[in-house]
């Protein structure tokens, strides 16, 4: 199948795409088995399943490969299980060589690139800061920032989309790039490297006839010309496209039912009794004759109920009874002749209905059959000896070893830092209603508590007013900040993931730089949401009460986006995620000190309070609120003599419970824990994608 052997022409103006060095790389895969463990719906435990079965087969250097199959039949499997994108927990038996040697998935990873079937990219980069962005940090750093933006426009002219490179890549709320623009898109932003293997999950799938056969020729050229392993899973490519790869892989039901030259399939089929009609696209030929059966055309048709000539090659479905076809009886029928014609009607309509799904039944099985039957007919072929007879020697043969040049550069942790942290910016800014969002909230939401508490009084009544105020900004500040963050958190994690996986940036650099781009506006926000209502309240009128007051409210405010980061990292599904945040909330906040007091806590809870930012925070509040504070209770007040607020912080159980700067060291401390949790909570997700 696989010596280089082009008779096709090259697109004319396809320029070489980089000088980089010609790596050839071969991928043997033997006795291939993939199994997952999945969980039925609506049944208890896990059961098994088999997806691929028993794959063998080569894929060449300077070749373009297809895998075809019905939809189903493995195709994206078997390129995640070369690529190495499977899971951990999913068991994969078999060997997978390049060059002759064991490769680990990490190293798959390295010498590889993948275009997944869904297109995932942040919506608000346009075209070119997306090629761009991967031009940066893929390509290798001995290459300038100006070159590497030369190789993006270059990668854009190629797939055409020099004319969008200023529009956004857009979602379903925003109008950005077309479904095939973005497809293009996801391509270049692999093609930027040339990666000696690049795997395409349905590079075509959504490109119009003329787009498809381009893309494809580009990819003949890129394997053709530069030696690449170029191996993309497609459905029903054109003739045209059809004949621009080299070899093929045609799978049913997870196993091998063709490989080799895909000038050979039809021969290989048609012997098998599969006729190819003339003019006839062997692509839809393998579809619609060899891979699924054809339906009944006319079921009153006497022939077309008939095995085809030959007998090899007989699917039809088996002739149907005609449903009954009534027209509504208007006459003189008697009631007794309708309700017994009713049932006679009923009855009849059952018993078709019966034999409709038992002709179903029948027909499925009869396919499942002819299926074994390709699976058997290729397991005894030639082609299946001589390939497992090549397989062996080449195993056998002196492996020449993945040369280093075939892996991709990964770029330093100071490159990726502030590419990520400019990206972070640029998407606040083009998502400019989330923040105005939160600036609304906050000055919302500090002028209704300035108006609720507007000059608390210096009696016992102002003593109330003060402690439920305090106790509400508290609240305020970690839950208006855990919702923020675990929304827009949330939404991008699923890109974050694809592009960790396909290591375009290592998870510090991510973690940190969005962070450090969050950072201002979880202090910004507080101090303003403090200026606002401090002063509306009337709390103690000094700089260093003003002071310790808006850091409190800012250690709170962070507090709650690490803690929104850690819990929408613990859950992948963001809806979850919202629906599980107020059982990590609520006993936060029920036992900060508020609701009972901290010494009278049962104590089978008491370990609760210790875990609180809220307490902590509230502690903080309080302290620096009344230590000291002058209160002056009117006559018809009953408070004990000398009553202040250092009596206060007593009743409240406060007292003996550190400064207010202790209390905001510990919840420093906290923020760095909670940071620290959500970092190894995302490594956690991410893991099994490397792993
Ligand atoms: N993790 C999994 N859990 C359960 N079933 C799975 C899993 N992964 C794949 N499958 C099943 O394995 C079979 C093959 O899936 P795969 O996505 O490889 O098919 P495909 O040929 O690429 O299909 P399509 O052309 O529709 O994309 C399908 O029946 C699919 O439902």
């Amino acid at each position: 199948m696989m010596e280089v052997a082009d008779t096709k022409d090259e697109p004319p103006n396809v320029p070489p795409l980089l000088g980089f060095p010609d790596t050839r790389l071969q991928i043997l895969f033997q006795n291939l088995k993939y199994t997952v463990q999945v969980k039925p719906a609506n049944k208890g435990g896990e059961t098994s399943k088999s997806i691929l079965n028993d794959v063998s087969g080569v894929l060449e250097p300077a070749r373009l490969t297809a895998v075809m199959g019905s939809s189903g039949s493995g195709k994206t499997t078997l390129l995640n299980v070369l690529a190495g994108f499977y899971k951990a927990q999913d068991r994969l038996t078999g060997d997978i060589l390049v060059n002759g040697q064991a490769v680990t998935k990490e190293k798959t990873r390295r010498i590889s690139g993948f275009v997944h079937q869904e297109d995932v990219i942040l919506h608000t980069m346009t075209v070119r800061e997306a090629l761009e962005f991967a031009a940066a940090l893929k390509l290798p750093s001995s290459m300038t920032a100006a070159q590497k933006s030369q190789r993006a426009m270059e990668v854009a002219q190629l797939l055409n989309l020099h004319k969008s490179l200023d529009s956004v890549v857009g979602s379903s709320m925003i109008k950005g790039i077309s479904g095939g623009e973005k497809r293009r898109l996801s391509l270049g932003m692999e093609m930027v490297t040339e990666p000696a293997i690049l795997f395409l999950d349905e590079p075509s799938s959504g490109l119009d006839s003329f787009t498809a056969f381009k893309v494809v020729h580009i990819l003949r050229s890129v394997a053709h010309l530069h030696g690449r392993t170029v191996v993309c899973s497609i459905h029903q490519p054109s003739s045209e496209v059809f004949h621009l790869f080299d070899d093929l892989i045609v799978l049913a039901a997870g196993q091998v039912i063709y490989l080799g030259q895909v000038e050979g399939m039809v021969g290989y089929f048609g012997a098998l009794g599969y006729h190819c009609p003339n003019y006839t696209n062997p692509a839809d030929y393998l579809f619609m004759e060899v891979l699924n059966a054809p339906a009944v055309t006319g079921a009153d048709d006497p022939e077309a109920a008939q095995p085809a000539a030959g007998g090899a090659h007989s699917h039809h479905l088996p002739h149907l009874p005609s449903l009954p076809c009534r027209l509504g009886s208007h006459g003189a029928a008697s009631h007794g002749t309708a309700a017994a014609d009713k049932k006679a009607a009923a009855a009849e309509a059952e018993a078709a209905a019966q034999a409709v799904i038992t002709a179903a039944e029948a027909a499925h099985a009869a396919e499942e059959q002819r299926i074994a039957a390709l699976i058997a007919a290729w397991g005894g072929s030639p082609q299946a000896a001589a390939l497992h007879r090549s397989l062996t020697s080449r195993r056998a043969a002196d492996a020449p070893g993945i040369s280093r040049h075939a892996e991709s550069a990964t770029a330093p942790f100071w490159l990726q830092a502030p590419l990520l942290a400019r990206r972070a910016l640029l998407n606040a800014w083009r998502n400019p209603l989330v923040f105005r969002g939160k600036l609304a909230q906050t000055v919302f939401l500090s002028l209704v508590v300035g108006l609720i508490y507007l000059q608390v009084s210096d009696d016992l009544a102002g003593v109330q007013d003060r402690q439920g105020s305090l106790f509400f900004l508290v609240v305020e500040g970690l839950f208006g900040s855990v919702m923020g963050i675990l929304t827009v958190f949330g939404a991008e994690k699923p890109v974050f993931q694809r592009e960790f996986g396909t290591r375009l940036y290592g998870l510090p650099a991510y973690f940190i730089s969005r962070w450090l781009v969050e950072l201002p506006s979880h202090i910004l926000l507080p101090v303003l949401f403090s200026c606002i209502c401090y002063f509306m309240i009337g709390y103690q009128a000094t700089a260093a009460h003003f002071g310790w007051f808006a850091l409190t409210m800012v250690l709170m405010d962070n507090a709650g986006a690490a803690l929104g980061i850690f819990v929408s990292c613990l859950f992948n599904d963001l809806s979850v995620a919202l629906s599980v945040m107020p059982m990590f909330l609520l006993p936060l906040m029920v036992f900060s000190g508020f609701f009972v007091n901290s010494d009278t806590i049962p104590p089978y809870f008491t370990w609760i309070q210790y875990i609180s930012p809220m307490r902590y925070g509230y502690i903080a509040l309080a302290k620096n609120e009344f230590t000291n504070l002058q209160i002056n209770c009117n006559a018809d007040e009953s408070c004990p003599p000398g009553f202040n607020g250092n009596m206060v912080l007593e009743n409240m159980g406060f007292a003996s419970k550190g400064s207010v700067g202790q209390n905001l060291g510990i919840l420093f401390a906290m923020v760095v824990a909670l940071l620290l949790l959500a970092y190894v909570a995302l490594w956690l997700s991410v893991r099994r994608l490397i792993k």
